[in-house]
């Protein structure tokens, strides 16, 4: 059966807009923000100015500070908090999740020094078996969405009933969910979209232009897919909305918080002067690119973009002469 009520840990701009779309859809949706002012105006005046300036919420969004009056009645719970403090953030919130309720991950990143997948990191802390948890992937740029244009997304969830009742409860006019058995490619497809959206932004920034950009996004779904076999997903995923669908709605547009991290590596910033800029908003991919590359050699696969782009983040390395390294490596064919 479809959840009626529905709790949203998170209120930065995915988990507000996905709240939105879950009210839309019908439900009874209560969100939790970290900060008590946000869920004030969440609540009084229907916006979240801070992340989706401009947006009118549903007036039956209901909004908290208090993590336990969020959970109280809740069928299934949003987990909508950046993957690297999803393990934190979870660990308090243990005692209070419902103990049949679907636990739903939005987050697209590897965890660092795990590098266990975030279905992975909620069954750990949490004790659900994967049949509770199911993952929200695909080209859902928070603020299209929460303007209400056309979208689609894909549910990944081990069990298929599981995957279409909460299909049900999330199908509003503008959104459209697919379901999905493949977790872990939906899961991967989503984290390495970011590394690879980060050196698209980077290629612009360096000022190439559409040939760099497919090349990127191609060659990048190629080691994303290499990973992913490897690792159990149906390669099917990858020409999916969670692979292609993602990687061309984020390496092209404005709106993507990693393509424009990238762009402004691109243009010379430092790392920290790409961080002040962001404004507190994660660009998942400077950490997942460090998580994806440790995984990408614990399991002996290539994966030169992610390479680069951890040596460009964390090691300094110049992203001109990255880009030509790249371009210099050892001649290959296509798909091996
Ligand atoms: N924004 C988007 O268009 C989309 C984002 N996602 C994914 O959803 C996840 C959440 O993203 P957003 O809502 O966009 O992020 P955001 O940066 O806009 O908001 C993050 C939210 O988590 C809260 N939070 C709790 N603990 C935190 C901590 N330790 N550090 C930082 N924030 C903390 C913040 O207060 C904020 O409410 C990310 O994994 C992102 O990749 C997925 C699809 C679309
Ligand atoms: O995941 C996203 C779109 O599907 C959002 O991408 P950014 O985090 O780069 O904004």
């Amino acid at each position: 059966m479809a959840p009626q009520h529905i709790t949203v840990l998170g209120a930065g701009s995915w988990g507000t807009a996905f709240a939105k779309v879950l009210a839309d859809a019908g439900r009874d949706v209560t969100i939790w923000a970290r900060r008590p002012e946000i869920a004030a105006e969440i609540s009084g005046a229907h916006t979240n100015s801070g992340y989706l300036p401009g947006i009118a919420l549903p007036a039956g969004l209901k909004a908290t500070a208090d993590a336990e009056e969020a959970l109280a009645h809740a069928q299934a719970v949003v987990l909508a908090v950046p993957s690297q403090s999803l393990r934190a953030n979870l660990t308090g919130w243990r005692e209070l999740l419902p103990p049949d309720a679907t636990l739903v991950s939005l987050a697209k990143g590897v965890e660092l020094g795990t590098l266990k997948r975030m279905s992975e990191v909620i069954a750990e802390i949490t004790g659900a078996s994967e049949s509770r948890i199911l993952v929200v992937t695909g080209p859902n740029l928070a603020r299209e969405i929460a303007q209400e244009q056309p979208a689609a997304a894909v549910f990944a969830c081990v069990d298929h009933e599981r995957a279409v009742a909460f299909q049900q409860a999330s199908s509003a006019p503008y959104f459209r969910p697919y379901t999905n058995t493949d977790v872990v490619g939906a899961e991967l497809g989503g984290a390495c979209k970011n590394v690879i959206a980060l050196s698209c932004g980077m290629a612009a920034g360096l000022g190439y232009g559409a040939n760099t950009l497919a090349t990127l996004i191609t060659r990048g779904l190629a080691e994303t897919a290499r990973l992913g076999t490897k690792l159990g997903a149906d390669p099917l995923t990858f020409a999916g909305l969670a692979g292609v669908g993602d990687l061309v709605a984020t390496c092209s547009s404005p709106l993507s918080r990693n393509r424009t991290f990238g762009e402004r590596l691109g243009h010379g910033e430092t790392l920290e002067e790409a961080q002040r800029a962001a404004g507190g908003q994660v660009a998942e991919g400077v950490m997942s690119c460090s998580s994806i590359r440790e995984l990408a050699q614990t399991k002996g696969v290539d994966m030169p973009l992610a390479d680069a782009m951890h040596r460009v983040c964390h090691e300094g390395a110049d992203p001109r002469r990255v880009g030509a390294e790249l371009l210099g490596r050892e001649r290959k064919h296509e798909w091996s």
